[in-house]
């Protein structure tokens, strides 16, 4: 086969049109499975039909599951999700990404029938557990795919963009999730958890049905050799004919650099490959070692935040002041921050790129959650009385709404920054040869934070002898970690904007996190390898 290799940099990628645009979009439709399985489930485990399912014996003047039966059923998802991903980065390699993805779908779906049959029968725990544990394996399939896919199939130019999209859909799903349960949690039947769980099948049934009318990934038939199909699937992605010189530019490109990352780290089958992601020194940026840690840190560092800590519990927190009446409103208000800050990054990430909006995201958090604590601690949700009523009330109503408030700034920081910029780097920073592997760890490290924060922040701020009823203290802890992603993002995270995927490789091998903003390609790997031979253009045998 012949293919028109390119030396220019600026010319092996074909202008973006809206049809293109639209094609890549469509994948980040499975960042909703991700937040609607995170949010429902808080108001299914209020629902007094479950409890009464879950927990026959529970007090009736206050309806509650049991602590280890609530935190199971929460976290079983996240198990789930993190071997999910596992699993997901080999069976992406072995039968490509749209059709892992359309696995994960159909698994997701099945778990979703057994959480249906909760209750049939008089069993209740052991079918909700079971099937959210299936369904977080498609949902752990799903989120590290999505994220691998997009980068894959999206233009360099608006790639951030679009990746940043899965994060916008996992911020709807979760308000969905939230309108969702607070239609149905009191119904009187079993409707209150039915109905929420039953709404999981549209979205599997959207992405499943769709991918499978989507070209898959350009770079994996690349990597399976399978060269037709990839020009097929680029001229669909980009929206060009099979003769176009952008084409043969951006495929001659690939294939150039799929041949030399292969040369550098070559084919160990399963074992060998995963080993893969941790071969090379540590202190050296482009070893894989280091994109792997930087990759799954990237992601334990997005859970550092400190933002599931709001999604998870603030309404409880809130309620625990008694300054606040509506507290479901509250959260609302916090969901629907999250919803309109995150399309920011669409533009921010591609103007001012990945770094700057990781370092400005995380100082502006750690300043927000320093507030709160500092307002918490000395006049704010720390400093309550008892009412004639028995009813615990705040000293200073207005200093629990300056909190609320910079929880809320808090929260547009972190959806407009941080929320979307570790999918969209963690897509960006492995070579070909362990992408699919480094995506699927960084997906099953952020899961894994996230269950583990999940865990444990409830001892951290809950009022039993036990626990360390942190109160507004804890806000130190989360604008400690802020700081941390602070420093994090300015010594590790290099700039990754405008390249293509193959360009990120030769920068990480060229410069350091703080000199990568400044690079710029010189030559193509199709120069590198000797498949343009001229000083202009020319046809080439691959
Ligand atoms: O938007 C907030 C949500 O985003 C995530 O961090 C994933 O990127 C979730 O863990 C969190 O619930």
């Amino acid at each position: 086969m012949t293919l028109h290799a390119t030396a220019d940099v600026n010319r092996i990628e074909a202008p973006v049109t809206w049809r293109a645009y639209l094609l890549c979009a469509f994948a980040s439709f499975g960042g909703i499975y991700f937040g609607y399985d995170s949010g429902y489930i808080n108001g299914v485990n209020g629902s007094k039909v479950f409890i009464n399912m879950i927990d026959p014996d529970n007090n009736p003047a206050k309806p509650a599951l049991t602590d280890a039966h609530s935190s199971l059923i929460v976290s079983i998802l996240s198990a789930g999700t993190f071997f999910g991903a596992l699993i997901a980065g080999d069976v992406a390699e072995t039968i490509g990404r749209k059709w892992t993805v359309i696995v994960g779908c159909c698994v997701y779906g099945f778990g979703v029938i057994i959480q249906m049959l909760t209750g049939v029968g008089g069993s209740a725990l052991g079918f909700i557990v079971a099937g959210r544990l299936i369904a977080g394996i498609g949902v752990g399939f799903e989120s590290a795919i999505v994220i691998l896919y997009m980068s894959e199939i999206c233009p360099k130019s608006v790639r951030g963009a679009l990746v940043a999209c899965y994060q916008f859909c996992v911020t709807i799903g979760l308000l969905l999730a939230s309108c969702v349960v607070y239609a149905t949690e009191n119904r009187p039947d079993t409707g209150s958890y039915r109905i929420p769980i039953a709404i999981q099948f549209i979205w599997a049934l959207i992405l499943g049905i769709g991918l499978i009318f989507l070209p898959d990934s350009p770079r994996y038939y690349v990597k399976k050799g399978r060269i037709d199909d990839a020009i097929a699937a680029l001229c669909r992605v980009r929206n060009q004919p099979r003769d176009s010189e952008y084409i043969e530019a951006e495929l001659a490109e690939i294939i150039a650099n799929e041949e030399y990352e292969r040369h550098i780290i070559p084919d160990a089958g399963w074992l060998g490959s995963w080993m893969n992601c941790f071969t090379g020194g540590l202190w050296v940026q482009k070893s894989n070692l280091r994109r792997t840690i930087l990759g799954t840190s990237l992601q334990m560092m997005q859970q550092w935040t400190g933002v599931n800590f709001i999604f998870y519990f603030s309404t409880t927190f809130l309620q625990s002041t008694g300054a606040i009446s509506n507290t479901f409103l509250i959260s609302l208000i916090f969901t629907l921050v999250n919803v309109c800050s995150t399309p920011i990054s669409f533009y921010t990430v591609e103007k001012f790129g990945r770094r700057p909006l990781l370092i400005y995201g995380a100082f502006g958090m750690l300043i927000c959650q320093f507030i709160v604590a500092i307002i918490g601690v000395t006049v704010g949700f720390n400093k309550t009385h008892t009412d004639a009523a028995g009813n615990t009330i705040a000293n200073s109503i207005p200093a629990v709404n300056a909190q609320v408030a910079f929880i809320a700034i808090y929260i547009f920081f972190f959806a407009s920054t941080w929320g979307p910029g570790a999918w969209i780097l963690i897509g960006e920073i492995f070579p070909i040869p362990i992408r699919s592997r480094g995506v699927a760890l960084s997906t099953a490290s952020n899961w894994l934070w996230n269950t583990i924060i999940s865990v444990i922040t409830p001892y951290m701020v809950g009022t039993e002898p036990k626990d360390a009823n942190m109160k507004s203290a804890v806000f130190f802890v989360w604008g400690g970690t802020c700081t941390a992603c602070f420093l994090y993002s300015y010594f590790l995270v290099p700039e990754t904007k405008g390249l293509s995927l193959e360009q990120v490789d030769k920068m990480m091998e060229e410069t350091t996190p703080r000199t990568s903003a400044k690079w710029r390609p010189t030559t193509t790997f199709a120069t590198e390898k000797g498949l343009v031979t001229a000083e202009h253009d020319e046809v080439k045998q691959v």
